[in-house]
């Protein structure tokens, strides 16, 4: 088996140490668009409880890797992969079951993606899918989820109203509580503020930082400083590989590699 970057067991990080106990743990994994290959020989273990964030250029991978995590990769033609993911000691892409993957790892997108229907129903979708009917039952997993996303105040007295109607960062935080609605122990972020307002943007950050004590996040970000405030680890990815994995203040003050200092202080990407 490949050496993975992190030891889950100990404060000890390097690139030399296997782990068993993160709640993701990648190994060697490829994938290919047809013939292009995006992402070569990622092996890294995510930690649970913590927020992962994944930076780089342009084209680099990011979004890819991001979406090998609860196979939403699958829905695209010519997708081949090769190694392995294990979440909770299940290798996802041996068990058939994806349905119950994508609940388990939910995911916000760049831009809020909320169905034009009520805010009420919009968090409500997820759990009547899974066959919850109940209105007590879908009014507490309602109000949880928009007190879990910050934004219960914001909208208790219009929860019947359209969600279209709300400002991006409220469309955006509504998109949070319908993830977290579907009670997921993983939430994907792919630039989930990209198309915010830096006041939006503020409130999503702080959010994201109290989710952390409930739920194992891995975001996306193009913001350094949003990468450098938020999360816990950081992987900097280049060309489809993951150069540096550490600590987030380690990739911050003291990357090992000229490559991430050269990102991250801007003199390339
Ligand atoms: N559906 C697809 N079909 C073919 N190639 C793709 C597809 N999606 C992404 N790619 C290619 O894979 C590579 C990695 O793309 P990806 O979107 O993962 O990068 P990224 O780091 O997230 O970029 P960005 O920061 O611009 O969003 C790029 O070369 C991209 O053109």
């Amino acid at each position: 088996m490949k050496k993975l970057l992190f030891k889950s067991t100990s404060e000890s990080f390097g690139s030399t140490t296997t782990t068993e106990h993160s709640k993701i743990n990648v190994y060697d994994l490829n994938l290919f668009y047809g013939e292009k290959q995006a992402l070569y020989g990622v092996s890294l273990g995510i930690q649970e409880k913590e927020v992962t964030a994944l930076i780089g250029p342009s084209g680099c991978g990011k979004s890819t890797f991001l979406r090998t995590l609860n196979r939403m990769n699958d829905l695209i033609d010519g997708v081949k992969i090769t190694g392995k993911i294990v979440i909770d000691e299940e290798d996802i892409y041996a068990s058939q079951d994806v349905i119950k993957l994508r609940t388990k790892v939910g995911m916000v997108f760049q831009k809020p993606n909320l169905f034009p229907m009520s805010i009420y129903d919009n968090v409500a979708y997820g759990p009547r899918m899974q066959g919850i009917k109940n209105k007590k039952a879908l009014n507490e997993i309602v109000e949880e989820s928009l007190r879990g996303a910050a934004i219960w105040d914001e909208v208790k007295d219009r929860l019947k109203t359209s969600a279209l109607g709300l400002s991006g960062g409220q469309q955006q935080r509504v998109c949070i509580a319908r993830a977290i609605a579907m009670k997921p122990d993983v939430i994907l972020m792919d630039e989930p503020t990209s198309a915010l307002d830096p006041i939006s943007t503020l409130k999503v950050e702080e959010l994201i930082t109290q989710m952390k004590k409930d739920y194992t996040i891995v975001i996306v970000t193009h913001n350094m400083q949003q990468a450098a405030r938020i999360s816990d680890k950081t992987a900097f990815f280049l060309n489809g590989e993951v150069i540096e994995y550490d600590k987030t203040d380690v990739i911050f003050s003291t990357p090992n590699d000229s490559r991430t200092e050269d990102y991250i202080t801007g003199r390339f990407g």
